[in-house]
């Protein structure tokens, strides 16, 4: 199969949908492999190792995304992108489509098979193309809390461990999967105070396990979540439902209790985001303030360290793109049937039911459409 990756055009994003070692795992398995110039320069890939790994250089995105069978991106298409789109081509990457009803469409029009890395779920439940991005945005994001926390960054000039004699902050973690159980482990070698809230008893009792008395579990009830919130320094959102749009967890009223200059970092942003007052930032202008509330809410925030954050992503995503390369979707979706939990979109139809619910409209089973 013809496959490629151009360089991501997405406000400050640096990652690449393929290193120089994967170009020559496909190159090995019998694929050709077309990448745009410098597409890699970013996470820090130069183009002459693409060339040793055996990948054909095109000077232009336009000359990539016109020649592969398969794009192998690593954020969703933007408006610019969209032109490019057509049936039969396969879309490996983000698409967090419950959030980007323009792009849903986009794809749905030109009837491109769409394969998102986040709603791939494994046999055990595990969604193991939106793990390593999770473990970094969950680490990122108590870093960042820590930095907007800080005066000079417009926050309440709280330090996360305090000192002898000083109260500690506290952050509470709406989402206890891997984001949230990431930023516990950061925020917790911090020397902060940790609430992590779910609804799931038995994840927050794994985390019990994990961090015994150094952190506070609660379940997710609209009580325990007001109340944590009105005494937190730093709120994390990381709930999610694969595929769907995040809920509301945290209302625009909870922000009143809270001292002025404390901050939300809301990771579910990707997903529309679990705070009534979350709107998209990017890396180059990533807070604003709602009620003395510091908001910050990127899509992206892996993309700030892309150098580990492409080798973190492309090692997942690796295998399920050889088997689709080597076989094609629909038959590597026969051999393995977790890949049908990837396609969001089909020759024109919407195949991931949570998706499809996000906007009130009608899927077809993958599984149905492809055979
Ligand atoms: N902004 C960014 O750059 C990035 C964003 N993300 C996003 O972060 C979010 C979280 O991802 P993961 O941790 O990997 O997901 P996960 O599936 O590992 O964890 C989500 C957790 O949310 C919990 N949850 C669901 N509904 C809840 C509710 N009503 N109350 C409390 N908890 C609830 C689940 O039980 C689960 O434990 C996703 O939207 C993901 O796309 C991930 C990586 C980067
Ligand atoms: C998960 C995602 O969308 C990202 O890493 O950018």
């Amino acid at each position: 199969m013809k496959v490629g990756c151009v360089r991501e055009i997405k406000n400050n994003e640096f990652r690449v949908g393929m290193t120089p070692d994967n170009v020559k795992s496909y190159v090995n398995a019998g694929h050709e492999v077309y990448i745009e110039k410098d597409a890699g320069v970013g996470s820090g890939f130069m183009t002459d190792e693409y060339v040793a790994a055996g990948a054909v250089i095109l000077d232009t995105a336009k000359e990539v995304w016109d020649t592969v069978e398969m794009m192998i991106k690593v954020k969703e298409p933007l408006k610019e992108e969209y032109q490019y789109f057509h049936k039969d081509l396969i879309l490996y990457t983000y698409l967090h489509l419950a959030a980007d009803r323009e792009l849903m469409d986009a794809m749905l029009e030109a009837g491109v098979k769409g394969v998102a890395y986040e709603t791939l779920i494994e046999r055990d439940r595990s969604i193991p193309l939106l793990a390593p991005m999770s473990q970094i945005a969950g680490r990122l994001s108590i870093q960042e809390g820590a930095k907007y926390l800080e005066k000079p960054f417009g926050g309440s000039g709280v330090l996360l461990a305090g000192v002898p004699g000083t109260p500690k902050a506290n952050v509470v973690i709406l989402g206890a999967g891997t984001v949230g159980t990431n930023a516990c482990k950061v925020a917790v070698g911090m020397g902060a105070n940790v609430t992590i809230i779910d609804i799931s008893l038995s994840r927050l009792a794994y985390l019990d396990d994990i961090f015994g008395a150094r952190i506070q579990t609660l379940m997710s009830t609209d009580a325990n979540i007001e109340n944590a919130v009105a005494q937190a320094d730093l709120v994390i959102g990381s709930v999610l439902i694969p595929g769907k749009a995040a809920p509301k967890l945290m209302k625009k009223a909870y922000l009143k209790n809270m001292r002025p200059g404390s901050v939300v970092v809301d990771v579910a942003v990707d997903q529309g985001g679990c705070c009534e007052t979350t709107k998209v930032t990017y890396h180059d202008d990533p807070t604003f303030v709602v009620d003395g509330v510091v908001h910050y809410c990127v899509g992206n925030m892996p993309g700030a360290v892309p150098r580990t954050s492409t080798i973190a992503l492309t090692n997942a995503t690796l295998k399920y793109g050889l088997q689709i390369a080597g076989s094609g979707l629909e038959d590597a979706c026969r051999k393995n049937d977790v890949l049908y939990s990837a396609i969001n979109t089909y020759e024109g139809e919407i195949t991931c039911k949570n998706v499809a619910d996000s906007f009130g409209l009608p899927h077809k089973e993958a599984k149905e459409l492809v055979g």
